[in-house]
């Protein structure tokens, strides 16, 4: 695990969205080259679909070769597969339905109307994310999991002050009296997360900001889960200047706001 926690400012949504397509787009071209194929966790949320739909409209699109990635969730609310509330539905208009992707490799949560109660749900995510793990592993190695960030500083469905933050063991729980509706849900934990080799947070708008404040600023994980955020290689935040505007003084250095290419 590396401390190295980078901020990227962008002055509003759209350029937001668009950079983060961008070096998406270079990033996982570099990937696919190196090992053959990549693994990606994506996120619901206003900017995990904004950057989605940045990948769909970039021309750059086209230079990935879709059938060797694999996508999977960080969480998804419990709801029937058709709802519009799906992250995985939304993943589906905004981006996967318009690319060359291989049904194999994508992975969505089980939904209501797959048959199963919410705990068998969750452990049948698990014995997914099992089965296409590296020998002794018991999850796969993630190249790149986006997260969005609430405004209480949740990440996927990990809320504040709940046991979810905390979860050691499990690499998927299940989720129920979510304070955001819908209120049951289905979650990967944090150890799955971390195991993440990048890590990239992406969001914006004033309502994010004092949970951004928050998180560099290195507040306990239980009240702000997203500070416990943190990928083997590398952790980037995207953020748009309007989510920066409570980021600590003392933190708002050369080092910290960064514009490099090393993603
Ligand atoms: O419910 C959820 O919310 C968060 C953040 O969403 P946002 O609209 O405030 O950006 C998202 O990261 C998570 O995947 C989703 O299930």
């Amino acid at each position: 695990m590396t401390a190295d926690r980078r901020v990227l400012v962008h002055p509003d949504k759209a350029s937001l969205a668009a950079s983060i397509a961008a070096r998406f787009l270079t990033k996982i071209v570099d990937i696919i080259d190196e090992k053959g194929e990549a693994s990606v966790v994506l996120t619901g949320g206003t900017m995990g679909q904004a950057t989605l739909e940045a990948i769909r409209e970039s021309p750059a699109r086209d230079s990935v070769d879709w059938s060797k990635v694999s996508f999977w969730w960080g969480d998804e609310r419990w709801v029937e597969s058709s709802s519009d509330d799906r992250n995985d539905k939304q993943a589906r208009e905004a981006l996967l339905d318009h690319i060359a992707i291989d049904p194999s490799r994508v992975h969505p949560f089980p939904s209501t109307d797959s048959g199963l109660e919410l705990d068998e749900a969750s452990a049948a995510y698990a014995a997914e994310l099992a089965e296409h793990a590296p020998e002794g592993a018991a999850w796969p190695e993630f190249d790149i999991t986006f997260l969005g960030v609430g405004p209480d500083g949740h990440i996927a469905s990990l809320f504040p002050e709940r046991g979810g933050i905390r979860e050691a063991e499990k690499p998927v729980i299940s989720v129920r009296n979510s304070p955001k509706p819908p209120p049951e849900r289905l979650s990967l934990t944090l150890p799955v997360i971390n195991s993440s080799l990048r890590i990239w947070l992406v969001l914006a708008g004033a309502d994010k900001a004092s949970a951004l404040g928050l998180t560099l600023a290195d507040a306990s994980v239980n009240e702000v889960p997203a500070a416990g955020v943190r990928g083997r290689r590398r952790t980037l935040f995207f953020v748009d200047k309007e989510a920066a505007a409570e980021v600590p003084e003392n933190l708002t250095t050369p080092g910290l706001f960064w514009t490099g290419d090393d993603a």
